[in-house]
């Protein structure tokens, strides 16, 4: 778990999701969340099977957003839930113990130590940037990330408002994952965004 971490956008046209999708794989992402917060079932059912078959070409891991019925009924490589989602424990008894469950800890050291001793694979911290796609009422420092290394041994993923430029030093704090939106499907060139990203973890797209 180290490497760039694509999120996808709320886009309802699947070629274009896919096209660019695509392009960030060859670039070198490490991950893929599929997250769209405006389709309705068909629809996600559609973008979820598309996605997990490219994501399976190119070999990478497919966590679903927010739907555990998707992830099963997918077999996807787990899913990632937030504070007013399903309970992580209840997630990681559904999943068993060989899948990804991720959890967002906002800037919220003690959420992330909850979602540990829960089975959490791994901790999303946000809120570090401002963000398109998220607004936030807080602001979260990067020294969070030395003070959650001390206790937390499973990886720490790092969202919101990420670049390459600003995710630097967050990764030379201890982020294992920079996951993005618009730095990489807002870029007109997918594939070379998500190369500036890889090349902060010394993977070569
Ligand atoms: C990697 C990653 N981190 C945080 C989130 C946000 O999850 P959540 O708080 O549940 O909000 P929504 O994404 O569901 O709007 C995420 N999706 N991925
Ligand atoms: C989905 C999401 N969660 C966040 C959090 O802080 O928990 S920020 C965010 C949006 C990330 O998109 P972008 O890279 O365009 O800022
Ligand atoms: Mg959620």
């Amino acid at each position: 778990m180290r490497g760039l971490y694509l999120v996808t956008p709320n886009w309802n046209d699947t070629d274009r999701l896919l096209a660019a999708t695509e392009a960030a794989l060859r670039g070198g992402a490490a991950m893929v969340q599929y997250r769209n917060k405006e389709a309705d079932d068909a629809l996600r059912r559609e973008q979820g099977a598309a996605l997990l078959a490219l994501c399976r070409r190119h070999r990478r891991p497919l966590v679903i957003n927010d739907h555990m019925d998707l992830c099963l009924r997918l077999d996807a490589e787990g899913v990632h839930l937030g504070a007013s989602d399903l309970a992580l424990a209840d997630a990681r008894a559904l999943l068993g113990p060989g899948k990804i469950v991720g959890a967002s800890c906002y800037g919220d050291p003690g959420l992330a130590q909850a979602a540990q001793v829960a089975g959490a694979t791994y901790v999303a911290f946000g809120g570090f940037y401002p963000s398109l796609v998220k607004k936030y009422d807080f602001v979260t420092p990067p020294s969070l990330l030395e003070a959650a290394r001390t206790f937390l041994t499973v990886p720490i993923v790092v969202i919101g408002g990420m670049t390459p430029a600003n995710a630097a030093p967050l990764v030379a704090r201890g982020a294992g994952m920079v996951a993005a939106i618009t730095a990489v499907y807002g870029d007109p060139e997918p594939e070379e965004a998500a190369r500036r990203f890889a090349a902060l973890f010394g993977v070569a797209g």
